[in-house]
C-alpha cells in the first residue's frame, strides 16, 4: 500500500552554479510543495501504513528549518535545486520513517523532482 502526505513551505534561493544570465542565478522565491510517499503493509488493527500524525511529527521540525528561510544558507543546501532539496529531506527522515519510498519537491506546480534513495 502507498500513502502520501503533502506539506508546503515558502523560501528564497538562488542557483549558484547556473550561468549568470540564467534567471535562477538571481535571488528569488518559491512556494514549495513537498510530498512524502510511504509504502508498506497496512496494519490490520489500525488500518494505517503509518499514522499521518506520526509523519507530521517526524517532518515538522525539518519543515520549520526550511520555511521562510534563504535555503542557500542551510548547511547541505548550498545549491538548492529541487533535486538537492528532495535528497536533503529524504536523507534526514528515512531513518525515522523506514517506510519512506520517495520525497517529491515541487518548485512550481509544473516542475518537480522525486528522490527515492538512489
Ligand atoms: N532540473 C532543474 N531545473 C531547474 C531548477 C531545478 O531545481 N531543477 N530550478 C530552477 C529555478 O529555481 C527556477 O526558479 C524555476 O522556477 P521558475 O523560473 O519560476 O519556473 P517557470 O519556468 O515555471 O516559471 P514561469 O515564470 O511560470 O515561466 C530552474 N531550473
Ligand atoms: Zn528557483
Amino acid at each position: 500500500m502507498k500513502i502520501t502526505q503533502a506539506f508546503s513551505f515558502e523560501a528564497a534561493h538562488r542557483l549558484p552554479n547556473v550561468p549568470e544570465k540564467h534567471r535562477c542565478h538571481r535571488l528569488h522565491g518559491h512556494s514549495y510543495r513537498v510530498e512524502l510517499k510511504l509504502e508498506g503493509p497496512v496494519d490490520p488493527f489500525t488500518g494505517f501504513v503509518v499514522d499521518f500524525f506520526d509523519i507530521e511529527a517526524v517532518f515538522g521540525p525539518l519543515l520549520e528549518q526550511l520555511d521562510h528561510q534563504y535555503l542557500n544558507e542551510i548547511e547541505g543546501l548550498q545549491n538548492p535545486t529541487a533535486e538537492n532539496i528532495s535528497i536533503f529531506i529524504f536523507e534526514r527522515i528515512v531513518k525515522t520513517l523506514p517506510q519512506l519510498a520517495s520525497v517529491v519537491v515541487f518548485e512550481t506546480p509544473d516542475c518537480w523532482a522525486e528522490y527515492n534513495g538512489q
